[in-house]
C-alpha cells in the first residue's frame, strides 16, 4: 500500500491541471494526477471535496472545464457527448453505492443486459451472465430479484454486471457504502481478487479506510486538488511531486 513504485509504461490516465465548476462551486481545482493499467486506486478525502467529480470526469460523464485528462492516446476533454458515451459503453464499468439494479429484473437479466445492448444473443448473454453469478458466489440466486437478496448480494450483482462486458476500466462510487463491514469486505475483496487476476484498473471512491486498503495506492482530495502530490505523478524514474 502506497509504496511509490517505478513504472516503465506510460500512464493509462494522465490528468493535469483538470479544473471543474458547477457555478461559484470550484469542484475541482488543478488536478494532476497518473494512474497505470492495471493499477487498483483508491480515491479518499472529505465529504464534498471533489472525489465523485473526479471520478466522473476520469469517466467522461463529465468533461472538465481546463486542463487535460488523457485516457491512453484519447484527449477526453476534447470528446463530444456521443464520442464519450461510446467510450463508456466500450470500455469502462460502473459500480454505485446502491447497486442500481433494475428492480423488477432477475440477478440473471440484470447482469446479461449490458451484453444485450452489446448485441449478443440472449443464449450467449445468459450464459455469461450465468457464470459470472457463479463466480460472485452467487449461483443459488440467478433467479432473485433484487429486493430478494441481501445488500451485500445485491452489490455483488452489481459487481458481476459492471464487468460482464470485460471492461478495461471499472468505476467504483463507494461500492461499500451501504454495507455493514462484514459484507463490505465480502464485496471488495472479490471485486479486487477478480480484477487483479484480469488485469482491469479500478479507481474507487471510498470514505472507508478498510475499502482503500485493498486498493495498490490512496489518493486524498482535499478542497478540490490532490493533497500532498508526491504520490500522485509518476515518470519512467519512478514519482515526481
Ligand atoms: N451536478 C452538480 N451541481 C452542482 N454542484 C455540484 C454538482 N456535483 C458536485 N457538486 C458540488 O461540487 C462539490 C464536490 O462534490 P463531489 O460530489 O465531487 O464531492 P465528494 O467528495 O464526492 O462528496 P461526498 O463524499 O459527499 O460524495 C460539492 O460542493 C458539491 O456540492
Amino acid at each position: 500500500m502506497n509504496e511509490l513504485k517505478p513504472s516503465t509504461h506510460p500512464p493509462l490516465f494522465s490528468l493535469r491541471g483538470v479544473t471543474r465548476s458547477f457555478g461559484q462551486i470550484e469542484a475541482l481545482r488543478g488536478i494532476d494526477l497518473d494512474i497505470d493499467q492495471g493499477e487498483i486506486l483508491a480515491i479518499m478525502g472529505p465529504s464534498g471535496s471533489g472525489k465523485s467529480t473526479l471520478l466522473h470526469t476520469l469517466a467522461g460523464v463529465i468533461p472538465p472545464d481546463g486542463g487535460a485528462v488523457h485516457y491512453g492516446n484519447t484527449a477526453l476533454e476534447s470528446l463530444g457527448e456521443t464520442a464519450r458515451a461510446r467510450l463508456r459503453l466500450r470500455d469502462f464499468g460502473f459500480v454505485f453505492q446502491f447497486g442500481q439494479l433494475l428492480p423488477d429484473l432477475t440477478a440473471l437479466d440484470n447482469v446479461s443486459l449490458p451484453l444485450l445492448l452489446q448485441g449478443f444473443k440472449r443464449r450467449v448473454a445468459l450464459s455469461q451472465a450465468a457464470s459470472w453469478l457463479d463466480r460472485l458466489g452467487l449461483a443459488d440466486h440467478r433467479q432473485a430479484l433484487p429486493g430478494e437478496l441481501s445488500g451485500g448480494q445485491a452489490q455483488r450483482v452489481a459487481v458481476a454486471r459492471a464487468l460482464v462486458t470485460g471492461p478495461k476500466v471499472l468505476f467504483a462510487d463507494e461500492p461499500t457504502g451501504s454495507l455493514d463491514s462484514l459484507a463490505a469486505e465480502n464485496v471488495i475483496s472479490l471485486l479486487t481478487d477478480i480484477t487483479r487476476s484480469s488485469g482491469t484498473t479500478v479507481i474507487i471512491v471510498t470514505h472507508d479506510s478498510r475499502t482503500a486498503s485493498y486498493a495498490d495506492r490512496e489518493v486524498v482530495v482535499r478542497d478540490g486538488r490532490i493533497s500532498g502530490n508526491a504520490n500522485a505523478l509518476r515518470t519512467p524514474e519512478g514519482v515526481h511531486a
